[in-house]
């Protein structure tokens, strides 16, 4: 195999020092393959922006290396910058500027730049081009933040989030571009907390949980091994032990009945089978293959620390706030 576009050994973080230290990410290797999309996923606080921006080259790493495109990208910075582009969590941008005036501004920093009028219709924002950054939503914003990313026609992209803020179609259209900037040969590092969005498109997964990567692999490799899930209303006239010879690996009857199983089709073949027979209607029926979701739970649920990490550890937080 040829040398990975983005090939990261060993990396640690660690914020402070002394008895307030606190190591965010523990030791990881990463490899992104060439014209690929990776899709760095994890639990909250897991260390995934903590490791981006280090693979950015906004923070040298504490231990361990990072290579981008074979460079460096702190003692690098100069190429790197011309070939890598960058989407950080949040940016700042003059709020008197139109949406184009911003464009143009960044765009005048680029040699051969991509033409403002693509990158506003890329991001669907051509319609917004004279009004003022200000004005913008919090998804157009993010929006216009990807667009001048995209200026430059970037090899490498890292996204950190870059569907955080949208609504459901305008994070539709990003994932489209994504794919289709991937389709023309740029390789994506991306953090996404939108599992499905992941599962779908995503070439490759890394889920970090407390600094480490916790699990690698194609989407399908990951969920292989969890259970899929028959979930329908409980029907009032149903017989008792109606199911209980079917090979489920776990069974929950409630108002809802959820039947966890390995063989979906076998299964749920044979559940469809006896509703008819008994002359049942299965309301709110559901079949869900094993999904990252079911992953998600069983790591979330692990026990986060580990023997020879450091005792200090930063003081428990509401879901989401990292900083
Ligand atoms: N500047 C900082 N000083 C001290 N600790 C920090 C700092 N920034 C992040 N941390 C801690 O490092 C850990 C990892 O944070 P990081 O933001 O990298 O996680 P994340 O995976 O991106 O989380 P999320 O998905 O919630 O955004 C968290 O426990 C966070 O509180």
């Amino acid at each position: 195999m040829s040398n990975p576009t983005i090939r990261v050994r060993g990396l640690r973080r660690t914020y402070g020092t002394g008895t307030t230290a606190y190591e965010a990410v523990r030791g990881i290797d990463l490899d992104v393959v060439g014209g690929t999309i990776t899709a760095l996923l994890g639990t909250n606080g897991a260390g995934k922006t903590s490791a981006m921006e280090v693979i950015e080259g906004l923070h040298r790493p504490d231990a361990g290396s990072v290579e981008v495109l074979g460079l460096d990208p702190v003692a690098d910075r100069a190429q790197v910058r011309r070939r890598v582009g960058v989407l950080l969590q949040d940016s700042g941008f003059a709020g008197d500027l139109s949406v184009a005036e911003t464009l143009r501004m960044w765009s005048d920093l680029i040699t051969a730049p991509r033409p403002v009028a693509e990158a506003l219709e890329l991001l669907d924002l051509t319609h917004r081009g004279d009004v003022t950054v200000r004005a913008l939503s919090g998804g157009e914003r993010r929006r216009l933040d990807l667009a001048c990313t995209l200026l430059a026609r970037p090899e490498v992209l890292l996204l950190d989030e870059p569907t955080t803020a949208l609504d459901p179609e305008s994070r539709h259209r990003v994932w489209q571009l994504v794919e289709r900037l991937r389709d023309e040969g740029a390789t994506v590092l991306l953090t996404t907390h939108y599992l499905e969005e992941a599962e779908a498109l995503a070439d490759r997964l890394e889920i970090m949980h407390a600094g480490r990567i916790v699990r690698s692999g194609t989407p399908a490799e990951i969920a292989e091994g969890h259970p899929s899930v028959i979930r329908f209303r409980t029907p009032a006239q149903a017989p008792a032990q109606w199911l209980s010879d079917l090979p489920l690996r776990h069974a929950a009857n409630h108002d809802t009945t959820t039947l966890e199983v390995d063989d979906l089709q076998g299964v749920l073949g044979a559940v469809l089978d006896r509703a008819a027979t008994h002359g049942l209607r299965l309301e709110r029926l559901e079949a869900r293959p094993a999904s990252l979701e079911a992953v998600f739970l069983s790591i979330a649920g692990s026990q986060p620390l580990s023997a020879d990490q450091p005792a200090t550890q930063p003081a428990a937080q509401p879901e989401g706030a990292t900083r």
